[in-house]
């Protein structure tokens, strides 16, 4: 196993950094034969942790591999991911769990934890063997890419949570309000562009009904992906009740609006749907102010052929470990509305805790594992969808200037991705 000495680096306060890397460790003093890596006006912050990724594997191969998707969350400054459930098959028993996490080790890129779903082959009609999948170590539930309706169902799936410690995390969308069709923002553009609008109520009734259930039962939901101001008050009023609720971002609903339709690019056609700048600005708001607590990229790769033909019938879903941080030094840091202490918090530090993530998320003090990333302040340049470690093309910042900031990244202290290499 490789040994690094890293010189010159700062941590997200400011503090100079001399970090020595042994045996998948931080240690305290270089190793013999370390190799030295010059790291002068770069920052040297924890590996980032994605609550909502998805892999594509198994059954979704050409659009994605768990080494493929794992080689971009490196890529992108992740030693950790959560693997979505929807899948075929879904992740839905202990031994498909098992195998994810397998594959996960093979390609050896990121830690990845699997995401359970909380029905039976993502059905919404009989629940998954939460408890036995929990016993086994999987710590998130989530149904993502359909919203658990039914509220006994999801009731008792968070009487679950609250025995067994796990998180049930929650697409929320209202699939008879936003039904099949419903492809982008009502609130602003959808009835200009003649496609079916996605209503705002959609999302934050389901969410308004989650907490609720949340603090019947004591489980703990995750609302994933949120996109309107409703639905970040509805957050806030929960947690001011002391629910146990946390709250998920995309980078691409703090980056891009609604206005990127305009083309009917299907690239820009995800669910939920990118939002008008009020909900924008609600959303960044919140995730500066805590309200919200993660950002979870909801990196959902597509193949051409899923995102073929006309904007109501392709798949929704865009790209997101790669260009993560870029969107939130754009619109968060960069604006002046957080530091990179709080970047820390919400790509790291938070998911890390959320989740349990043990080794994720931590000071990087000697004694810990070495899952670290470097990042370049300054940099910028044009996103390339061609320069991705990923098996699609569907990435929505294509073409725009931006941060660039991913120098290099240590996953259980081997490199695992490199700009200089
Ligand atoms: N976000 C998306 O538009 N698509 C996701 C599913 C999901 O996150 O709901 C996918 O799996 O493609
Ligand atoms: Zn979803
Ligand atoms: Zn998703």
């Amino acid at each position: 196993m490789s040994s690094y000495t890293i010189k010159g680096a700062r941590s997200s306060q400011g503090e100079p950094l001399e970090l020595h890397i042994a045996d998948g460790h931080l240690v305290a003093e270089m190793a013999p034969g370390a190799e030295v890596i010059e790291a002068d006006g770069l920052l040297a912050l924890p590996g980032f942790v994605d609550m909502h990724t998805h892999l594509r594997e198994p059954g979704f191969e050409a659009s994605e591999t768990v080494a493929s998707g794992t080689a971009c969350a490196a890529r992108g400054g992740f030693t950790a991911v959560f693997a979505m459930a929807n899948t075929d098959p879904v992740t839905d028993s202990v031994a498909r769990a098992a195998h994810i996490a397998a594959l996960g080790r093979a390609a050896g890129n990121a830690e990845v934890f699997p995401v359970g779903s909380i029905t039976i082959g993502l059905a919404g009609e009989r629940l998954s063997p939460i408890a036995e999948m929990a016993a086994a170590g999987v710590r998130m539930f989530s149904d993502d890419g359909r919203c658990v309706m039914n509220s006994a169902l999801m009731r008792e799936a968070l009487q679950l949570s609250a025995v067994h410690g796990v998180i049930i995390a929650q697409h929320s969308q209202d699939h008879v309000l936003a039904g099949p069709e419903a492809a982008a923002d009502e609130r602003s553009v959808a009835a200009d562009l003649g496609l079916t609008g996605w209503p705002w109520a959609a999302e934050s009734t389901i969410i308004a009904r989650d907490v609720q259930l949340a603090e019947l039962t004591g489980g703990h939901l995750h609302a994933c992906h949120i996109t309107t101001a409703e639905s970040v008050e509805v957050v806030r009023w929960a947690k001011a009740r002391g629910v146990q609720v946390t709250a998920e971002v995309t980078p691409h609903h703090l980056l891009l609006d609604s206005q990127h339709l305009r083309a009917l690019d299907t690239t820009f056609k995800v669910n939920p749907p990118l939002r008008g700048s009020e909900d924008i600005e609600a959303l960044r708001a919140a995730l500066a102010d805590g309200t919200i607590d993660v950002i979870g990229t909801d990196h959902a790769p597509h193949d051409p052929a899923a995102k073929q033909g006309d904007f109501a019938h392709a798949k929704p879903g865009m790209l997101g470990l790669e260009q993560a941080l870029a969107s939130v030094l754009e619109t968060m840091v960069n604006t002046g509305r957080m530091g990179w202490t709080d970047v820390v918090r919400v790509m790291s530090a938070m998911p890390a805790r959320i989740t349990g993530a043990s080794g994720q998320g931590g000071a990087l003090r000697p004694g810990e594992v070495a899952n670290l990333v470097l990042v370049d302040p300054v940099r910028r340049a044009r996103v390339d969808r061609e320069r991705s470690s990923s098996a699609s093309r569907n990435n929505p910042y294509h073409g725009l200037e931006l941060p660039d900031p991913i120098e290099m990244t240590f996953y259980s202290g081997h490199l695992s991705y490199s700009r200089r290499s």
